[in-house]
């Protein structure tokens, strides 16, 4: 059946827009929340997961939370991370430089996923929570369940099969929504009684620091009449911080594992991307990325890595609901309807992105975004408009920092016995993982 880029369905009551193409994403990104926001149908499913959390989150609510951890994520604050994002990614290539060591210094045949899980896991922790890995473990593991049971889509986006879960699953999913909140809880109380007389500028200077701190100090949510019903800041900071360890660990992980496996696949675009790092870093081991300019330098792999983001962007779907009439160019859409967009598909249409959408070509980055396409805004791996993702500043420096340590230590080729087989399950993951062949280089210093 040929459907076409634009096509309405209806499920019941419920009116399904689908949306393929360029211009009319240009004109949703340009409206604002709250008239176009998270679809509430797909909210009721994911409530034990996210609670009341910005990822779920219309009108208020979201407004406070967004407002609470926008400025942590800002390019300004994310520089501060840069000493501890390397300190963890030097861990992965211990690991790998350990296994070449162990098969008498010859190539390996590694599957990268799991590792770069890790990575991004205690990158995250560190970073926003002042805690490391094996603390935020847990969390992730009860998340990571939780979203198995959910189904085989995500918040950001789309099909959600809300018949699947039984009575039974739906309590386990209960339950562990239960676990996490006391993990969570846990963790929000060890860092009041750190806290305890501390003055402020002995306090850490985190993510979590601002969430506890903006809980309390805002008590507009709180005030009668201002919702339907009392909001409980101890549950919404609780929400947030799920959120917030959900949203960024592993499409980061998923990203760099996708960009890898392109990297392997283009030998040429590997070595290019070698000897970028290599003059950038002076012939040294990258370790001062700090240092200004350095990561800003690394052109090409800015534009591999988008181009990794257009052809395997860890999130597939995006969705809205228009919550009052709304006009986009000459279409008329009614409050209620639920917006869709199929994220490959966009990224792949050939009437925005040329002949030559479905190809891997940096080369179309090298202007910029809006440089390589018809329609800049519907390029939309981190979401569009005011929802936009908060972590892309936080990603794409976590994903410069372990590509350059990566690719500095190691030459990747794709193994053999890889199976190229990427499909959506909330996120778009490689079905039988990723195996590259990992050989160690040593560089001779200039
Ligand atoms: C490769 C990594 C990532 C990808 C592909 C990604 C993608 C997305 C997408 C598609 C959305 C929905 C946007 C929309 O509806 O238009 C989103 C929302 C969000 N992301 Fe990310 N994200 C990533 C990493 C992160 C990280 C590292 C963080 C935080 C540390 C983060 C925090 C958020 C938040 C808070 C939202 C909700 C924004 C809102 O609803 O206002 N994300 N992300």
């Amino acid at each position: 059946m040929l459907i076409g880029p634009l096509y309405l369905y209806s499920t019941g009551t419920k009116q399904h827009l689908y949306v393929e193409k360029g211009a009319l994403v240009k004109d949703m990104a340009a409206h604002m929340a709250p008239d176009l926001g998270r679809p509430l149908y797909l909210n009721q499913a994911l409530e034990p997961i996210f609670g009341d959390g910005v990822l779920r989150a219309n009108g208020k609510t979201w407004v406070y939370q967004r407002n609470v951890i926008i400025a942590e994520l800002f390019m300004s604050k994310i520089k501060t991370m840069l000493y501890s994002m390397e300190d963890s990614a030097m861990e992965i290539v211990k690991k790998w430089d350990k296994s070449i060591e162990e098969n008498k210094g010859k190539t390996v045949d590694l599957v990268i996923e799991h590792d770069l899980k890790v990575l991004s896991e205690d990158i995250l922790s560190k970073a926003c929570f002042g805690s490391n890995y094996g603390e935020g473990k847990h969390v992730f593991e009860r998340l990571g369940a939780m979203q198995t049971k959910l189904g085989k889509t995500s918040t950001l986006l789309g099909f959600f099969n809300l018949s699947f879960l039984s009575i039974n699953g739906n309590k386990e999913v209960w339950r562990m929504k239960k676990e996490v909140d006391v993990l969570i809880t846990k963790m929000i109380n060890d860092r009041e009684i750190q806290n305890k007389n501390k003055n402020d500028d002995e306090k850490p200077n985190d993510l979590l620091q601002k969430i506890i701190e903006s809980s309390k100090r805002d008590t507009t949510l709180n005030e009668k009449g201002f919702f339907k019903r009392k909001y409980d800041m101890n549950q919404l900071t609780i929400d947030l911080c799920k959120n917030i360890y959900f949203a960024g660990s592993e499409s980061t992980a998923l990203a760099t594992t996708w960009a890898l496996w392109l990297i392997a696949s283009y030998p040429e675009w590997q070595q290019r991307l070698r000897s970028e790092i290599l003059e950038a870093f002076d012939y040294k081991l990258p370790h001062s990325f700090s240092e200004d300019g350095k990561l800003q330098k690394l052109k090409l792999l800015t534009m591999v890595i988008q181009e990794s983001f257009r052809l395997y962007g860890p999130a597939v779907t995006n969705s809205r609901e228009t919550f009052a009439d709304m006009k986009f160019g000459d279409l008329l859409v009614p409050k209620g309807t639920y917006l869709w967009m199929f994220v490959p598909a966009l990224h792949r249409d050939t009437d925005n992105w040329g002949p030559d959408a479905a190809e891997f070509k940096p080369e179309r980055f090298a202007n910029g975004l809006s440089k390589a396409c018809k329609y800049p805004q519907a390029y939309i791996p981190f979401g569009f408009g005011s929802r936009n993702c908060l972590g892309q500043n936080f990603t794409m420096t976590e994903i410069k920092i372990a590509l350059s340590l990566l690719l500095y230590h190691f030459s990747f080729e794709v193994s053999p016995d890889y199976r190229h087989c990427p499909v959506s399950n909330l996120l778009l993951i490689p079905k039988y993982g990723i195996r590259l062949l990992v050989t160690r280089l040593n560089h001779t210093q200039k």
